[in-house]
């Protein structure tokens, strides 16, 4: 296995009597995707904003690249090297995909950009912005308007906005979601290919696509990390199969 870039230990987070996440720990290493799943309102969205800095845990630690980041917020986390796409697309329609991708970077990195220069004369953005949409294969896709577009490649977009600061570690929240066979086969080949530069913490739904992707697995019940590991081993645990089932 690669080196831990990402790594969460002891997790906690309590809304009122709710224990959201229980001593959740888990970590991504280099070149791999690790796939986070578990049925509805098992905490999965919770752990992730937790992970991004959206939300602060009661109790744990995150270390990104071996820098303990638990009390830094969203765009410093960015700026670290954390790149994430949303579950709900933030997209700006009428704008090119190559304008939505530098307005993901100028967002992201918060103050790091002068916020007085227009966005689309920001050199400086232009071409890390071209790059990232080359990365998702839609260089020619460039200069469309997003309205345009199909709803896979604007997963793609999406996908670009989170690697256009060249983050170390990526979360995806739902990639798949909405997308027909066609879209999801070509975002699972687009993000197979993408590990190998940046490893993936996977959230997602759609169960074919997290098996062919995922090179580990944590399953979240209830707040708590019940199985970890490979593909085979995951399909075949009794408990992953009882908490699916009660779903
Ligand atoms: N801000 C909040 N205040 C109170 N309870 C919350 C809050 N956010 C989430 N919860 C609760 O925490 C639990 C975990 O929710 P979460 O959305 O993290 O689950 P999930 O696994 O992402 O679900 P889904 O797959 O349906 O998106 C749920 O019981 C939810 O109602």
């Amino acid at each position: 296995m690669g080196e831990e870039v990402l790594s969460i230990e002891g997790l906690h987070k309590r809304f009122g009597a709710l224990e959201a996440t229980r001593d959740v720990s888990l970590d991504l290493r280099a070149g791999e995707i690790h796939a986070l799943i578990g049925p509805n309102g098992a905490g999965k969205s919770t752990l992730i904003a937790q992970i991004a800095g959206s939300l602060r845990p009661d109790a744990g630690r995150i270390h990104l690249a071996g820098r303990d980041i638990t009390g830094l917020g969203v765009a410093a986390r960015a700026r670290l090297g954390l790149g994430r796409s949303f579950q709900v697309s933030s997209l700006a329609e009428p704008l090119s995909a190559l304008r939505n991708v530098m307005i993901g970077a100028q967002a992201r990195a918060g103050h790091s950009f002068r916020f007085w220069t227009p966005v689309a004369r920001d050199a400086r953005l232009v071409t890390p912005a071209r790059k990232a949409l080359e990365r998702v294969h839609l260089g020619q896709r460039a200069d469309t308007p997003v309205a345009a577009l199909s709803h896979g490649e604007r997963r793609q977009v999406e996908v670009a906005c989170a690697l256009v600061l060249e983050p170390r570690a990526l979360l995806l929240d739902e990639p798949m979601a909405g997308l027909g066979p066609e879209g999801s086969g070509r975002l699972t080949e687009l993000l197979e290919t993408l590990k190998r530069e940046v490893p993936i913490l996977l959230i997602e739904h759609d169960m074919d696509a997290v098996f062919r992707l995922a090179d580990r697995l944590s399953v979240l019940v209830d707040g708590h990390v019940i199985a970890h590991g490979g593909s085979d081993a995951i399909r075949r645990d009794p408990r992953v199969q009882e908490a699916y089932l009660g779903d």
